[in-house]
């Protein structure tokens, strides 16, 4: 998990991500094949694509994890990766990175005082008590992370990167496991952050409903982005009613152009 301290990078106006020709191998595969894309600021940019088409290691490469990445990838208007952008970015993984022999709340202490070393000891107080209310996690604030259900840990995940108000908010499947009201209550944390704050949040999903609560879609398929577009805009022009059916159509489309070639 990587946060936020202060200091804006980059001119407002340009996206928080600008990607050109990312390319990224792994092993013996090249799992991201020269690919595009921007995340704005103040938006929620969604990715979606079937498993194991490399939303993941497109999510790695942004917050600086990866390795073998060529092309263009700035953050902030930074390269990826760049040591200042660590304290800039909340990185959430679908392994939730927490202590179970700790509580939440200690869990959110110990990383309050790793990624904000120079806040006083009251303000981290008040930034870790914001960010359990935030996930909804107070009346658990104290049990031990190792007797929380799996929900429970992912949330605690999402409130150590929500510490200090971070710019770039990078969320792989951050609703797996939680019921819909939960799910609804953090997509609205989500929008809140993008919308108050001003934060660029990239969120991966496999749920197609929650593609219609982004902004803007990034749908991958193979490697490639396949569609870059708002919901409404995949609808439209795919003449089909959710963005789930937009989706399938436009892999069938991509399906017959292979064929031809
Ligand atoms: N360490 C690795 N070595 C080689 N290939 C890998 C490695 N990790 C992942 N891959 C491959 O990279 C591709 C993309 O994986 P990635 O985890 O980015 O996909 P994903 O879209 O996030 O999948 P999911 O939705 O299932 O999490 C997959 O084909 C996967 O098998």
């Amino acid at each position: 998990m990587m946060n936020y301290d202060s200091a804006p990078s980059g001119p407002p106006d340009d996206p928080a991500v600008h990607a050109r020709g990312l390319t990224v191998v792994r092993g013996p595969r090249t799992v991201l094949r020269g690919i595009d894309f921007d995340v704005p600021r103040g938006q929620i940019t969604g990715l979606l694509g079937p498993s194991g088409c490399g939303k993941s290691t497109l999510m790695r490469a942004t917050v600086g994890t990866q390795a073998k990445v060529t092309g263009t990838l700035q953050v902030l208007g930074l390269p990826a990766g760049s040591p200042a952008l660590r304290s800039r970015i909340g990185y959430v993984t679908q392994d939730p990175s927490v202590y179970l022999d700790l509580t939440a709340r200690q869990n959110l202490d110990y990383f309050a005082a790793v990624l904000l070393p120079h806040a006083s000891r009251a303000d981290r107080h008040a930034q870790v008590t914001a960010a359990l209310a935030d996930v909804d996690l107070e009346d658990h604030a104290d049990a031990l992370a190792g007797n929380l259900s799996g929900g429970q840990v992912s949330r605690v995940s999402l409130a150590v990167a929500l510490l200090g108000t971070p710019d770039v908010l990078v969320l792989d499947e951050p609703t797996v496991g939680l019921d819909p009201v939960l799910r609804r209550d953090l997509w609205d944390l989500f929008h809140r952050i993008a919308t108050e704050r001003g934060a660029a949040l990239l969120i991966s999903s496999h749920v197609m409903d929650e593609a219609e609560r982004c902004e803007r879609l990034l749908l991958m398929r193979e490697g490639r982005i396949i569609a870059d577009d708002a919901p409404d805009a995949l609808r439209e022009r795919t003449g089909t009613g959710t963005v789930e059916e937009a989706f399938l159509k436009i892999v069938d489309a991509e399906k017959a152009k292979e064929a031809l070639r």
